[in-house]
């Protein structure tokens, strides 16, 4: 019990605390139980520690089954982002000269009176109305420098007129020191700092290295929001402190109205660490690290980037360059804390061959361009990548699994069942394979990740249900039906946290009424066995 616990209740000293969250403290048990109905709203399954390498992180004080939610929380700041086409400054959404005015007090162009009346606008707004001269935005559909200052200059003024907020801000972490002299800090001083200065006057209210720091928080903790074309960013309290793991055992989305919402993965046990994936799970190891290096300021030392072969996955290993073996090749390890890019040597799982880092840099490059130059939307061009590059790159290797899925969305774009009647059996075969394949991928690699499950077991559902269409034997009809419905029960548990303006929220409306559906079919075709009782 720390000097100054005070029971939540009666204010008496504190002898216990929250077993959950370890933040409320109580006298006595009555007294907890007294208070629970107050504070379960603010009860969560985890605390928050700290140490050197981390910094603020999170581990979980109790055990936490997969797809609990374990926080939900709203933006403590939320705009543009920096490089962004001119956006409505009361939605974030595109806009264009025909479908915005300028607000009245303050010339921003706005798409609507109730967007210009919006409480995030007031910054801005009134920083533009101190300068003495409206603004005037001229140039839409082209990205527009004017924006890249907004976000920082929102949390600018809750430093001076909003001290609670700016509070919980200036606790993030910034790297500012080691953002200094890179090539991203000084075109953010002369865009954002000097622009704010300036075209402000708020010289004298702010100085260039507090500008200067805030961009660095809002470069390491702001998370994309897809929920508006183009996306915007949001900077959460809470979800700040969650670290990175290339195998995330938490997951994040979105509410429709720009909350966060995290949930578990995995099953977690109490005491262990929280974590998010900061960048793309399905790139490569070195390209992950990189990005975090660059974006995030730290080497990413998590137990899939030890392991150069990633659970077993092979999802960097090139093929043996020897005909006669059957072996991958992968480095030693893929920890090389330097930017230098001279890497390591790459050696056969199977025979002695070893390929240098420069060889397989190249063969990666030259693959990597023909994967940029493919023409898009092409079956063909799939299919004859996935061909030509199978011969030298694991079936697994991140190039192939990115074509893979290509290839899925386009042999397997449905919304429903019945479109995949129109496609061969041949391409019905080949959709059921990717699915199972990338299905046990993902699963293996990021078993914390729901999005990419949730979307691949969508399309098995379908497939596997019109494989079954296609044979003439009721039982095998039913039985197909009945392993739809499974998959399609476990697509709607990863995806029920979707907001319907994403892709994965309208596929979970779908998902449901698909599920509905199958029920009754699977109803029908069960009476019609002549069985009367229900299968569900
Ligand atoms: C969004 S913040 C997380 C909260 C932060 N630790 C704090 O104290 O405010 C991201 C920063 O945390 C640190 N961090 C997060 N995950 C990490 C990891 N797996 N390894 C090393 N540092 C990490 C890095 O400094 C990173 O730039």
């Amino acid at each position: 019990m720390s000097e100054d616990s005070k029971c939540e209740v009666c204010q008496n000293p504190a002898e216990h605390r929250c077993g959950s969250c370890h933040d409320a403290h109580y006298c006595c048990k009555e007294h907890q139980k007294i208070d629970w109905k107050n504070h379960k709203r603010n009860c969560r399954p985890f605390k928050v520690h700290s140490n050197d390498i981390l910094g603020r992180h999170i581990k979980a004080t109790k055990g936490i089954n997969p797809g609990d939610i374990i926080l939900q929380e709203n933006p403590l700041i939320w705009g543009p982002a920096q490089t962004t086409v001119p956006v409505c400054l009361g939605c974030c959404r595109a806009i264009n000269e025909n479908n915005s005015k300028p607000c009245s007090k303050c010339g921003w162009p706005m798409c609507s009176s109730l967007c210009e009346k919006a409480p995030c606008h007031i910054p801005e707004c009134r920083y533009t109305v101190l300068r003495g001269d409206k603004i005037s935005i001229r140039n839409f559909g082209i990205t527009h420098p004017s924006y890249s200052c907004i976000t920082v200059l929102r949390i600018l003024y809750q430093k001076q007129f909003l001290p609670e907020i700016w509070k919980k801000i200036k606790q993030l972490q910034s790297h500012h020191e080691e953002r200094k002299g890179t090539q991203k800090y000084e075109q953010e001083r002369l865009q954002i700092a000097q622009f704010i200065l300036k075209f402000f006057k708020l010289d004298g209210v702010f100085s260039e290295e507090e500008i200067m720091r805030v961009c660095g928080i809002v470069t390491v903790n702001s998370h994309e929001v897809p929920l508006t074309e183009p996306h915007h960013i949001a900077i959460y309290d809470k979800t700040s402190m969650f670290e990175h793991n290339c195998r995330a055992n938490c997951s994040k989305t979105f509410s429709s109205h720009g909350g966060i919402i995290i949930t578990a993965g995995t099953r977690i046990k109490k005491g262990d660490n929280l974590s998010i994936c900061y960048t793309d799970p399905l790139w490569g190891t070195a390209n992950r690290r990189h990005h975090l290096k660059e974006s995030k300021f730290f080497w990413c030392h998590c137990s899939r980037c030890l392991d150069p072969t990633e659970s077993g996955t092979f999802f960097s290993a090139l093929r043996c360059q020897d005909s006669n073996c059957k072996g991958y090749l992968l480095p030693k390890t893929f920890i090389d804390n330097t930017t230098n890019d001279k890497g390591f040597d790459w050696y056969c799982d199977k025979c002695p061959s070893i390929l240098s880092s420069y060889s397989v840099q190249d063969l990666l490059d030259r693959i990597g361009k023909d994967l940029s130059e493919m023409p898009k939307g092409d079956i063909r061009e799939c299919k004859s990548f996935i061909n030509t590059y199978e011969e030298l790159l694991h079936p697994n290797h991140f190039y192939l699994i990115d074509v893979k899925l290509a290839l899925l969305q386009l042999i397997g774009n449905v919304n429903d069942v019945n479109e995949l009647k129109e496609i061969d059996d041949e391409d019905l075969e080949l959709n059921l394979k990717l699915c199972q394949n990338l299905i046990a991928l993902v699963r293996n690699l990021v078993p914390g990740e729901k999005r990419i499950r949730g979307l691949l077991l969508f399309k098995l559902h379908a497939a596997v249900a019109e494989a079954g269409r296609r044979k003439a034997s009721p039982d095998i009809v039913y039985a197909s039906l009945m392993e739809a419905k499974k998959i399609l029960q476990e697509a709607v548990d990863l995806l029920k946290h979707e907001p319907i303006e994403l892709v994965e929220g309208k596929l979970y409306k779908q998902a449901v009424a698909n599920l509905k559906e199958l029920e009754l079919v699977i109803q029908t075709i069960h009476m019609a066995m002549g069985d009367i009782a229900s299968p569900m």
